[in-house]
C-alpha cells in the first residue's frame, strides 16, 4: 500500500484495544509512519505507548482516515471527540461489530463518507480478512483508499448489501476465537489420551496451523483435504464418524454458534 496520502493528511485511531493494535501493527510494519497516527484511547496500553504515534494529542486538521475501534458499548461516549473533524473530505472507517452505518451517519453527519468493516485479529501478522461496505457518500475512491489500508493488514472483501455483516461478523469477525478454542480443546482431547501438555499443545496447534495453511493454499477443496487424510477403516475415520454425526456433530453445534453470534450482532444494532 501507497501510504503517501494518509501519512500526509494523518490517520486517527478512535480507540486502540485489541482490534486496533493489530491493525496498527500491521500499517506500521507495513511503513506507514507513526507519527502520522494518532490514537484517541483513555487507556493507551503499553504497547501503543512504545509505538512513537500520538497519543491524545491535538487532532490534525482534515485527516485522511478516522477509524473507529471503540466497542459498540462505548460509542456513545466516544463519537462526541469526532465531532467537526474533517472538511467532508475525511472518510470514517468503524469496525465495531453490531453498529450499523445509520448510526454514524446520525453522530458524524449524513454527508459523511462512511466504511463500515469487520476486520479480524490475524491482521496483526497481516493475515486477516476484512469485509467492507460504504455509505452512498463513500466514492469509489474512498472505497479504494479504505480496501488499500485494510489490505495491509490482510485480504479484503467488499459486500453487496450491509445486512450481509452480521452473518461476516459471526463467521470471519469472530472466527479466529473458534478455531483457538479448537486448539485448546485438541489439545485437552491429548492430554485425556494421555499426552503431557506442553506436547498436546504444541501438536494442535502445529495441526491447524498447518492445516489452515494447507486449506488456504491448496488447489483441492476442503472436503478433499479431509478425504485425503481419511484413510478407509483408519483412525481419521473413526473420529470423523464422531465429528460428522448429523445431530450432535460439529456442523450442527458450528451452525448453534454461528447463529448465535450473528443473532448478537443484530441485537447489538437495535442498542
Ligand atoms: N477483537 C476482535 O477480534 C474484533 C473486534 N472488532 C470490533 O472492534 C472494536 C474494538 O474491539 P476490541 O479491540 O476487541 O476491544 P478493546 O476493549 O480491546 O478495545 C477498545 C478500546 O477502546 C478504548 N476506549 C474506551 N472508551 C473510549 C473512548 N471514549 N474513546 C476512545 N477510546 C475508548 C479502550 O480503552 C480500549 O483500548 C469493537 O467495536 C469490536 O466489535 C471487530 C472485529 C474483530
Ligand atoms: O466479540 C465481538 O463482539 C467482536 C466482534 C467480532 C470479534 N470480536
Amino acid at each position: 500500500m501507497d501510504f503517501d496520502e494518509i501519512a500526509t493528511r494523518g490517520l486517527v485511531l478512535l480507540g486502540c484495544g485489541k482490534m486496533g493494535s493489530a491493525m496498527l501493527a500491521g500499517w506500521l510494519r507495513g511503513g506507514l509512519p507513526a507519527a502520522s497516527v494518532t490514537v484517541l484511547d483513555p487507556h493507551p496500553s503499553q504497547w501503543v505507548q512504545d509505538t512513537g504515534v500520538v497519543i491524545n494529542g491535538d487532532l490534525p486538521q482534515d485527516p485522511a482516515i478516522v477509524l473507529i475501534a471503540v466497542k459498540p458499548q462505548m460509542m456513545g461516549d466516544a463519537l462526541p471527540a469526532l465531532k467537526n473533524l474533517g472538511d467532508g473530505s475525511t472518510l470514517f472507517v468503524s469496525v465495531a461489530a453490531g453498529t450499523p452505518i445509520a448510526a454514524f451517519e446520525e453522530a458524524l453527519g449524513a454527508q459523511s463518507p462512511i466504511i463500515r468493516a469487520m476486520p479480524n485479529t490475524p491482521a496483526a501478522i497481516a493475515r486477516g480478512i476484512t469485509a467492507i461496505i460504504g455509505n452512498p457518500h463513500a466514492s469509489a475512491a474512498d472505497l479504494d483508499m479504505a480496501e488499500g489500508l485494510l489490505s495491509a493488514v490482510g485480504q479484503v472483501v467488499r459486500l453487496e448489501d450491509e445486512s450481509q455483516m452480521d452473518a461476516v461478523t459471526a463467521v470471519s469477525g469472530s472466527g479466529p476465537a473458534y478455531v483457538f478454542h479448537l486448539i485448546e480443546t485438541l489439545a485437552a482431547a491429548g492430554e485425556a489420551e494421555g499426552l503431557p501438555p506442553e506436547l498436546a499443545l504444541h501438536l494442535a496447534r502445529a495441526t491447524v496451523a498447518g492445516a489452515g495453511e494447507l486449506a488456504d493454499t491448496s488447489d483441492e477443496s476442503p472436503a478433499q483435504l479431509r478425504v485425503n487424510v481419511t484413510s478407509p477403516n483408519g483412525t481419521t475415520q473413526a473420529a470423523l464418524e464422531v465429528l460428522m454425526d448429523a445431530a450432535d456433530g460439529f456442523a450442527p453445534l458450528l451452525k448453534r454458534a454461528v447463529q448465535a453470534a450473528a443473532d448478537r450482532s443484530r441485537e447489538l444494532s437495535n442498542g
